[in-house]
């Protein structure tokens, strides 16, 4: 009989990003099918590919009635069904932004949890909604199928209270007012490479640089989260794709007495108009911006790399020393432009640049002897996921006794 099919789905802003993987008797290997749905709710279309070869290149959703992420996942399990029975799935694992104070490791999917899960819907309102209909899509397509969450926050509950606490009146603090961080299901897989890649005195201190569409930095030491950039919610720290990061709220306050603006107008501002999109005017898409000539372009770009650097800075005064600094996600795994700036940045930290190596895409960028070493390792937010619902979904089947 074919080995048995573990789906998972990583529900973002405006995309869905699905992955299925076989459970062999040797585990899971690498994702046999990949794809995803990008550009919702104006343009949805739909790539997909099988071992590594396209099966649907771009199709345009939008004719066949597919507005909202639910949609999407519907129309995605449809195809990957084609590819693969659907009675060999055995659990689907999604990325949930959020799981609040209460989530700390992965979680199987019943109807108390997905309420409570909904429950911190307010706390990532861009994010959490979408994480829940592409449950409720795969409930309804595959009836009974466990399904596990995994957690952006859980990875960063090692960080102390001195760092997440808000200095806020503490009838605010109990309501959940508090720094949470983020990317955590990313920063969990490079955590796990980093005894496979760096010598045991380059993981003491290291600083993960997460920069994709959302960006942010993971301070660990000895692989343990300390300190991020992001916080209460995935709009602090750095300049991102539509997200300016870190902002004055004085702002805020500004805007709703000057302005009269009101919570939607804030929120579509703060997530989806500002950062490289709003400042460059240009796009969200690093590479269109940096290909551009326009100085808000340039600005941009700059402001980009000012950032991390600063950031840096500061996660390396948290740690007390620098000893290596790790990129990933989209920008952090093919702009060898935008690594060289960063690298150029903390130099005075002792880091040495190997250009020649980042520009081929090694995985040590840094050159020999330098102070603090430095790499570009891909995530795989996916394989994360896939295992932690394998590991969860066969404990479901198999019952301890
Ligand atoms: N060669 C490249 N140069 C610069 N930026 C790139 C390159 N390839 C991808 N990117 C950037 O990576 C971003 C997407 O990163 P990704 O980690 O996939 O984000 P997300 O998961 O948030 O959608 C894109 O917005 C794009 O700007
Ligand atoms: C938490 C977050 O910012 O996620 P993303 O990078 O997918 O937008
Ligand atoms: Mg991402």
């Amino acid at each position: 009989m074919a080995d048995p099919v573990i789906l998972v789905l990583n529900a973002g802003s405006s995309s869905v990003k699905f992955a299925a993987y076989e459970a062999g008797p040797e585990g899971l290997g690498s994702a046999r099918w990949r794809g995803q749905v990008e550009n919702i709710p104006d343009d949805p279309s739909l790539t997909l590919s099988e071992d590594d070869r396209r099966v649907v290149d771009g199709e345009k959703l939008r004719a066949s009635g597919v507005t909202g992420h639910a949609d999407a996942v519907r129309v995605s399990l449809k195809r990957l069904f084609a590819l693969f029975g659907r009675e060999r799935l055995i659990a689907a694992g999604h990325r949930v932004v959020h799981g609040g104070a209460e989530f700390g490791a992965p979680a199987l999917v019943d109807d108390a949890t997905f309420a409570r899960l909904e429950a911190l819907i307010p706390l990532a309102p861009l994010h959490q909604p979408h994480n829940l209909a592409g449950m409720r899509a795969v409930a309804e397509v595959a009836p009974g199928l466990p399904q596990v969450a995994s957690f952006d926050t859980s990875f960063h509950r090692t960080i102390p209270a001195v760092a997440y606490t808000i200095a806020l009146p503490r009838e605010l603090r109990e309501k959940g007012l508090r720094r949470y961080g983020f990317h955590g299901i990313s920063y969990s897989y490079i955590a796990s490479q980093l005894p496979k890649r760096l010598s045991e005195a380059e993981r003491r201190r290291v600083v993960v640089a997460h920069l994709g569409n959302g960006a942010s930095l993971c301070a660990m030491r000895d692989g343990r989260s300390v300190e991020t950039t992001m916080g209460f919610s995935a709009l602090d720290g750095l300049l991102m794709g539509t997200r300016c990061g870190l902002l004055d709220p004085g702002v805020l306050l500004y805007l709703m007495r000057e302005r009269g603006d009101d919570v939607e107008s804030l929120e579509d501002l703060l997530y989806r108009r500002g950062g490289l999109l709003g400042l460059s005017g240009v796009s969200a898409d690093m590479r269109k911006v940096l290909a551009s000539e326009e100085p808000d372009a340039r600005l941009a770009a700059e402001q980009f790399v000012y950032r991390i650097v600063r950031e840096v800075g500061a996660m390396a005064s948290v740690l007390g020393g620098l000893d290596a600094l790790v990129f990933t996600a989209g920008i952090g795994e093919h702009s060898a432009e935008i690594r060289e700036r960063v690298c150029a940045g903390l130099a005075w930290l002792g880091l040495s640049f190997d250009r020649e190596a980042s520009a081929r895409s090694a995985e040590r960028i840094s050159a020999p002897g330098s102070r603090v070493a430095a790499f570009v390792i891909p995530t795989d937010e996916e394989g994360v996921i896939a295992r932690d619902a394998a590991a969860l979904a066969t404990q479901q089947l198999e019952p301890v006794g």
